[in-house]
């Protein structure tokens, strides 16, 4: 049963569609994996890495902007003048704590030509106390280490014009320029520099100018790559490690995104991914429904139609109607089926019955009377048969010619089959003029009357036999035997006996019937063309 089942074209149908559907489903896990969740997480990465280049580009603008301040101060005439000592009031005139404060200055610096500090004026940080100076001592002690840093750039690159971070808590955004004429004619005389913290003053602008969220902090151990992109919960970050001067620290500048609309993405994409899923499979339900309905049922009934399993049933004859491919197979093996039906039954008409009378033959005879002989047997009901012999036949033959003798055996044959039919017995041509009849239910004395039947049917029939001895028409003489169902006797043994009771009936002069009596029984059969 299961092997039959898994030849059926269903389950190969369905092997190959289930098949097939696996592979779709793994070919569209394989795709989200390895194509498209990565593209959604690169895309993530590139939004977060722009917002960061956006940042630093805040940061680049403010150092600029830093930078355009001090060369503004440096070259400028007064500056000029005061790095000389030539204008006492140029302090008093320019600086204040307020303009520090709005300026967003923690510190300015002035250098004489031999690098040493003409002026501080800045707010230190740990009191928040605007203070000025002309030495690094004392009230600007907190600025020491600064103006030694800057004290270095100035030897290593006397140049300037640049602006650097350097390291510190908050780290700190610092600018210098050369002291020049306002013509930028003759030889510097001196540096001027400015430092602006790089606070949460200064984050809030960077974050109010780009509008994304930005932190800014000192490195504790280095990192030797320029940028990374971490994922933390809900978060993805993305840090630039820019260099401090003189390059031995780095401060890390981020910014992070909420990944609230990338996990949405994804979630809509898983959703759409299951809905796809769901929607293949009710469609290859639909597909193997309709499947079902109009090929594979038909099919089968199709199938058992042409095993001639259910010919008459209802599904056949709806299957009869249709009008599709299926109803043209269908009728063209119904035609067959009728055909072959109907060769079947010429070929058993040819093999039970002769070509020349129409009667039933010796097979069919011999067939019948063992199922006869059985009947009897059971049922104890008497059982008769007879041998009969059209008389002098050769005669005939030889005086009116064999076409001719064909005709009479049919004109005779006709006759006993229509005192057959009427009398309710069977009989067979099983020779050449040689006839025999099996009469169920019927005694000798009984049949003897049914061959008298027959002889006077034949006799009625007043068919010329010029040559026969026995009368001018053609005559018959039977043989007849009862069935012994004590002696149990053979179909072959009934018949001989019939045999012999038939030579008797020619031995006694034919156109008569003789009744088998034991008496007959070494009398030589089969001759009952032999007796004179
Ligand atoms: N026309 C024709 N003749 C047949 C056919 N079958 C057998 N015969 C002839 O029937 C004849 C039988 O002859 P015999 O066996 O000598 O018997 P008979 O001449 O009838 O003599 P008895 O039987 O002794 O009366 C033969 O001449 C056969 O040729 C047939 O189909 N057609």
């Amino acid at each position: 049963m299961v092997r039959i089942f898994s030849r059926s074209l269903r389950f190969r149908f369905l092997a190959a569609l289930g098949g097939v559907l696996l592979l779709a489903l793994i070919s569209l896990g394989a795709l989200s994996q390895w194509v498209i969740f990565p593209a959604l997480h690169k895309e993530e990465r590139a939004v977060v890495m722009q917002e960061l280049e956006q940042i630093e580009r805040s940061l680049q603008i403010s150092q600029k902007e830093l930078l355009a301040q001090v060369r503004d101060w440096a070259i400028w005439d007064d500056t000029y003048e005061f790095i000389q000592g030539y204008y006492p009031g140029y302090t008093d005139t320019n600086f204040s704590q307020q303009m520090f404060e709005e300026m967003r200055y923690q510190l300015m610096v002035f250098f004489n030509a031999e690098g040493q500090v003409h002026f501080i004026a800045g707010i230190n940080p740990a009191t928040d106390l605007y203070t000025t100076c002309h030495t690094m001592e004392r009230e600007c002690g907190w600025a020491e280490g600064l103006i030694r840093t800057m004290q270095a750039s100035i030897e290593e690159d006397p140049q300037q014009g640049k602006s650097n971070l350097y390291a510190g808590s908050p780290p700190l955004m610092v600018a210098s320029n050369p002291i020049l004429r306002t013509d930028e004619s003759g030889p510097p005389q001196g540096w001027l520099f400015k430092v602006r913290p790089m606070d949460g003053a200064w984050r809030d602008i960077i974050e109010d100018y780009t509008g994304l969220p930005t932190t800014l902090s000192m490195v504790d151990a280095p990192i030797d790559k320029e940028v990374a992109v971490t994922i933390t919960g809900n978060t993805i970050q993305a840090q630039r490690y820019l260099p401090t001067y003189p390059h031995n620290e780095q401060i890390e500048l981020g910014t992070h995104l909420n990944r609230t609309s990338y996990l949405a993405s994804l979630e809509t994409f898983r959703y759409v991914l299951l809905w796809t899923a769901c929607l293949m499979l009710l469609v290859i339900a639909l597909v193997l429904f309709l499947l079902e309905r109009i090929i594979l049922k038909p099919l089968r009934t199709l199938t058992q139609f042409t095993q001639q399993v259910s010919v008459d049933s209802a599904d056949s004859a709806n299957l009869i109607k249709r009008t599709d491919e299926i109803g043209v197979l269908a009728r063209t093996f119904q035609q067959q089926f009728k055909h072959q039906k109907q060769l079947n039954a010429e070929l058993i008409e040819l093999s039970t019955h002769d070509a020349l009378t129409g009667l039933p033959n010796r097979r069919l005879f011999d067939q019948r009377l063992q199922e006869v002989i059985n009947i009897a047997l059971v049922t104890g009901q008497p059982l008769s048969v007879m041998m009969l012999d059209i008389d002098h036949f050769k005669l005939f033959n030889d005086h009116y010619g064999h076409p001719e003798g064909d005709t009479c055996l049919q004109r005779v044959a006709q006759t006993m089959h229509d005192v057959a039919t009427n009398q309710g017995f069977f009989i067979a041509r099983t020779g050449g003029e040689e006839f025999s009849a099996m009469l169920s239910a019927t005694s000798a004395t009984q049949a003897i009357e049914k061959s008298e039947a027959l002889s006077h049917a034949i006799d009625q029939l007043k068919y010329p036999h010029q040559l026969s001895p026995v009368a001018p028409h053609v005559t018959v003489s039977i043989g007849i035997c009862q069935f012994d169902s004590t002696a149990l006797m053979t179909p072959t043994a009934l018949m001989t006996a019939a045999d012999q009771a038939l030579y008797a009936a020619k031995a006694a002069g034919r156109h008569c019937s003789v009744v088998y009596t034991p008496s007959l029984a070494n009398t030589p059969f089969s001759s009952h063309n032999t007796p004179p």
